[in-house]
């Protein structure tokens, strides 16, 4: 399998047969519609190829048959003709339509597993591929394929089995002009042989190289702002223009190969044309043969190299179609890091009140003294951890975090907090070690479960296209209006909901581009809230708020996180003031652990840290 998410340009030297293996599950649940289409297809082909049987007995028998007075003799061949003529091109319409919608079928098929597959890979896969490369599979390979599968598969099929059908034509009507025919099969299939290799490896640098353009493309728009704040526009352009050299040179040396494969078949045609009327004329004038047999013959040369140009052409497609198939096959191989496992531990049921919002707005009641009323416990045991072929970013450590209990998470830039609570929402698993919710391992969640579980907040604060209530409800889709409302008042949302032109139903625009980032933050919030997890994490969750929007979030936290767990990560120590223990944590590992009263009376780290952060505010 290729785990290698960054997907080399060098793609694994089996990737043709396992791309062939996908075209085979695709085709798999279509294999009656498939079946009548090589039965039209040969049909038609058939049709086309009897049509100058009808025609040399008119020549030879209708014409004589006529001047003799029988008009009968000329035209039931040639009504014969018509009819055939007729069927083919009925054929002609049945195949073409049926080909487009089993291509249509397929292509759905292939898009959605590729779409749903991508969606599954790992965080890991994800940070590392680009997405232009992936934009670069769904888009110009899938159109590669679909070009050949919705035209020219039935060009091919057409030509290959009109071909047949003539041989074997030839064959009856004189052995010896069929023979000089295909004499010319041999530097023919000599020549297919060489351009086919040729053209697989040009195919497939075409892909790399309009993938790459497509990445250029993409990481410019994506970052757009940065492009212009900075004035990257000529830098860009000339990486894309470098990059659209390549893509030239690509197309340009498959050009050059169907150019060369083309003319030599052309030539190789127009010989077995002039080998079939060199010899024919011998026939005629020394051995008998009827006119008209060598007129259906050259008819017969036309038209069995006539698809020969088609041919070509649906070759070339068909490389391409090849080249784009198998890096869709690259992606689809990737294996997903974090592997769900196949029989599920659930977790035991909670404390205390179940997942039912009440946090949001209604104020829950406090638990008993002395009892954790929600929550999950969290325990890290021998947990190390590094990125793919990367330094060791946390050695061996155990943490232990009880349930209901806010831990702070500080440390300089660079520490691992991140990639501590990455861990924890199962982003990636620990390279050692294993991290237990109330004592399961997270590994042996299933997905949704672990999803539901712990929620994870961070300063990207992603919004999708729609309105604001929908970005709200993604945390929880069966959720009221009301507990949408209530949980956007939560957070503090509410004020400005209420300004906005359409309330909840106001179009967020693309990626929330209406909204602030300020606001956005508030969203993803209020989106966390709703969800109504056991362990809430939240990573520079409130960076991007100002001091009285980040004051009212605490002041929402203080009642949200109560009867759960969470992990906070900020920079601003403001944030820690609600925790109700401090972990410092410098090159991972975890160098204090303590209440923050208690840590700042200790005169160590964190000590130092809140004195500098109280010195700021003054
Ligand atoms: N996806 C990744 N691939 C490889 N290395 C990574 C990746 N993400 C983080 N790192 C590395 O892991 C180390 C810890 O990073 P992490 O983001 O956990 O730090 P942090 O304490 O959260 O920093 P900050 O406060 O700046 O967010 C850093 O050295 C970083 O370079």
């Amino acid at each position: 399998m290729n785990r290698n998410p960054e997907e080399p340009d060098t793609l694994p030297e089996d990737i043709a047969a396992r791309a062939r293996r996908l075209l085979g599950e695709l085709v798999r649940p279509q294999l009656r519609g498939y079946a009548l289409l090589i039965g039209l297809l040969a049909a038609f082909g058939l049709g086309n190829a009897i049509g100058p049987v009808f025609i040399a007995r008119a020549l030879d028998e209708g014409i004589p048959g006529a001047v003799a007075g029988d008009t009968w003799a000329l035209m039931s061949p040639l009504l014969v003709f018509v009819l055939i003529t007729g069927l083919t091109g009925l054929f002609d319409f049945a195949s073409t339509r049926l080909t487009g919608t089993l291509a249509q079928r397929l292509m759905v098929a292939l898009r959605r597993r590729l779409f749903d597959h991508v969606q599954r890979l790992g965080i890991g896969y994800h940070e590392k591929s680009t997405s232009g490369r992936l934009v670069a599979r769904q888009t110009s390979d899938m159109e590669n394929i679909q070009i050949f599968l919705s035209g020219s598969l039935q060009e091919m099929a057409i030509g290959l089995s009109t071909m047949g059908v003539i041989a074997v034509a030839l064959l009856v009507m004189d052995w010896r002009l069929a023979l000089v025919i295909f004499a010319g099969f041999v530097p023919l299939l000599w020549v297919s042989i060489a351009a086919n290799r040729a053209q697989r490896r040009n195919q497939r640098r075409t892909r790399t190289a309009i993938a790459r353009v497509i990445v250029q493309f993409v990481e410019t728009m994506g970052g757009i702002r940065a492009v212009q704040s900075f004035r990257r526009e000529r830098t860009n352009e000339r990486r894309l223009a470098a990059e659209d050299a390549k893509y030239r040179e690509a197309t340009a040396a498959s050009l050059r190969n169907v150019g060369w494969f083309a003319a030599s078949t052309r030539w190789i045609g127009n010989l077995s044309m002039a080998g079939v009327l060199f010899t024919g004329g011998w026939l005629v004038m020394g051995d008998g043969l009827q006119v008209g047999v060598l007129t259906a013959f050259l008819l017969y040369v036309r038209r069995f190299y006539g698809p020969l140009d088609e041919l070509v052409q649906a070759f070339t497609m068909y490389q391409s179609a090849q080249a784009a198939l198998e890096k869709v096959t690259a992606v689809l191989d990737a294996e997903p890091e974090v592997v769900e496992p196949s029989v599920p531990v659930r977790l035991p049921s909670r404390s205390g009140s179940g997942n039912g919002g009440a946090a949001l707005g209604a104020g829950a009641a406090p638990p008993p003294a002395g009892e954790v009323r929600a929550g999950r416990t969290v325990s890290f045991s021998g947990v190390s951890f590094s990125y793919a072929g990367g330094e060791t970013v946390l050695p061996e450590f155990d943490l232990t975090i009880p349930a209901g209990q806010t831990v702070a998470l500080v440390g300089q830039t660079g520490a691992g907090k991140s990639t501590l609570v990455k861990l924890l929402a199962r982003f990636y698993d620990p390279t050692g070690g294993t991290i237990r919710l109330d004592g399961v391992c997270l590994r042996d969640l299933a997905d949704a479960q672990l999803r539901q579980s712990v929620v994870m907040v961070t300063q990207e604060s992603y919004l999708f296209g729609g309105s604001i209530g929908d970005n709200i409800r993604i945390g929880r889709p069966e959720a009221t209006d009301a507990q949408v409302r209530a949980a956007a008042e939560a957070v503090g949302l509410a004020p400005f909901v209420a300004r906005m032109p359409d309330g909840y139903d106001t179009d967020v625009k693309k990626r929330g581009g209406r909204l602030s980032s300020g606001q956005r933050q508030l969203v993803s919030f209020a989106r966390a809230f709703l969800a109504d997890p056991d362990v809430l994490v939240l990573d520079e969750a409130t960076a991007h708020l100002d001091i009285p929007s980040e004051r009212q979030v605490q002041a929402a936290l203080a009642t949200v996180l109560e009867g759960r767990t969470a992990v906070i990560i900020a920079h601003r120590l403001s944030t820690v003031e609600i925790a109700d223990r401090v972990l410092v944590m410098e090159h991972g590992e975890i160098v204090e652990d303590g209440a923050p009263g208690d840590l700042i009376t200790a005169g160590g780290r964190f000590a130092g840290l809140h004195a500098a952060w109280e010195e700021s505010r003054a």
